[in-house]
């Protein structure tokens, strides 16, 4: 008998573990090498994702039905938490499925033993119900626990942001994300796409963040002939942004410097309408030839990629080269927790701080390679000021030559012109305002000179 869906998520669930690493290619890797229905993939993904954010929640949860939980094996402390999460979040997944199923995994896994206690911890959670969480102290605890997010990343938000921003920051990184994609008009117009999806049954929408994104509301777009045929690209809509954002005119010369896996590169090629040149670097060769491989699912001649790290840019090109340069620095990722729950469980205070040394000294280096009346867009997928404005700050205020671009203030889409994550360094947009990533960018050129001279 072929495998359940739940025994494919619950071998992902062990095999990632307590260390967290690498849920999304073991996700893609199940997806792949395994035939199951589109509706079971979706399923499968959400059990995976869903367990894994709500991790530190369901370890509570369990702490209040089992009084060792250490010495449980990993991986039936992983079937339990898998259980829990459908008990408490999954709708339509009835009760006694969930209780059955559980104890059938138990049967093939484990010993009569480990089947009673889970049989029993399963059936006493749903007599009782489970703990609310309203009365535990201190405050950072209870955040902590009820929105699984270690204790310590809290303390940063409420440092950065206060109490209440953190609290919704962290609720938002646990509501599941929309999909969107981005639509390559060498092939096809928005409109057009989205007519046709649809006529196929898709519910769709125009993304307001970017003139080439939808938002796919309901439909596996995947699954769908223009994923694969190029005329769609998935990527999230902050991202889209970066590509409105570059001001990109036909025959420029671009470069992106952390390019891959390629989504804002390829973005700046089809703007480009296959004209000019996107010089896309990335630090090792796998990662480039994703961008490789991307450029040409997409169709563009346009791109060439090069592995090379950041840093060593102002050795292979002379200063005041590029029309635009996009620095879509490594960064902490803790705007897309969403969709990478790993990064809140691996990342350290540690890491905020190495990433935004690496992220300065590629701005100090390539800053420089922009033509005099060029522009620079730095952006980054997290939330931390560290990385984001105060790091732009501290750029900006050790030199005379630079400064951030006024009209990027001005050129924002509309609705984001008075976003609350405005400040003189760029725009910071959070989890939790538009149900897109946390994302931040902002646009760097040369000081223009003023007229009242
Ligand atoms: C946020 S991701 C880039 C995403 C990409 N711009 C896109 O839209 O698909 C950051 C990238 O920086 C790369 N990177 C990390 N350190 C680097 C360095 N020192 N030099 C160049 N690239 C680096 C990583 O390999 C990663 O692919």
């Amino acid at each position: 008998m072929s495998k359940t869906v739940r025994a494919h998520a619950l071998d992902v669930l062990v095999k990632v573990g307590d260390n967290g690493a690498f849920s999304h290619l073991l996700i893609d890797q199940t997806l792949k090498s395994n035939d199951l229905e589109s509706r079971d993939q979706g399923l499968f993904t959400e059990l995976v994702y869903g367990t894994l954010n709500r991790k530190l929640t369901l370890a509570y949860d369990l702490d209040q039905f089992v009084k060792k939980t250490s010495k449980l094996q990993s991986w039936v402390k992983w079937l339990l938490y898998l259980s829990f999460y459908q008990l408490k979040y999954l709708d339509k997944v009835p009760d006694h499925a969930v209780v059955n199923e559980a104890v059938e995994l138990a049967k093939k896994r484990g010993h009569q033993g480990i089947v009673k206690l889970v049989n029993g911890v399963l059936r006493q959670a749903l007599r009782q119900g489970f703990p609310s969480y309203g009365e535990i102290e201190p405050e950072t605890k209870r955040l902590s626990i009820e929105t699984s997010t270690p204790e310590w990343l809290i303390e940063r938000w409420i440092d950065s942001y206060g109490l209440e921003k953190a609290e919704q920051i962290a609720k938002a990184q646990l509501i599941k994300a929309d999909k969107s994609v981005r639509v390559n008009p060498l092939k096809m117009s928005r409109d057009e796409v989205k007519q046709c999806l649809t006529e196929d049954g898709f519910d769709v929408e125009d993304s307001p963040f970017s003139s080439k994104g939808l938002i796919i509301n309901t439909g596996n777009i995947l699954k769908h002939p223009y994923f694969e045929e190029g005329i769609v690209t998935i990527q999230d809509q902050t991202s889209m942004l970066v590509g409105e954002m570059m001001a990109v005119k036909e025959g420029q010369t671009i470069l992106d410097s952390c390019s891959a896996p390629g989504g804002k590169s390829t973005d700046l090629a089809e703007r480009l309408s296959n004209t000019g040149h996107v010089y896309s670097y990335d630090l090792h060769e796998k990662k480039t030839s994703l961008v490789e491989k991307k450029a040409e699912q997409l169709g563009l001649i346009n791109m060439k990629t090069k592995a090379m790290d950041a840093r060593k840019l102002d050795q292979v090109f002379e200063p005041k080269t590029f029309d635009r340069i996009l620095i879509d620095a490594p960064c902490s990722g803790f705007g897309v927790i969403r969709t990478k729950p790993d990064i809140k469980y691996t990342k350290t205070n540690e890491d905020v701080l190495n990433l935004s040394m690496i992220q300065f000294d590629m701005l100090a280096t390539i800053m420089p390679l922009l033509k005099e009346d060029g522009k620079l867009i730095y952006s980054t997928c997290t939330i931390d000021p560290t990385e984001n404005e105060a790091l732009v700050a501290e750029f900006l205020s050790g030199q005379t030559r630079y400064e951030v671009d006024p009209n990027f203030f001005t050129e924002l889409p509309d609705f984001l012109q008075n976003s609350a994550g405005i400040t003189p360094f760029g725009l910071q947009i959070f989890p939790d305002e538009y149900q897109t990533d946390g994302f931040f960018l902002t646009r760097l050129q040369y000081k223009q000179a003023t007229d009242d001279m």
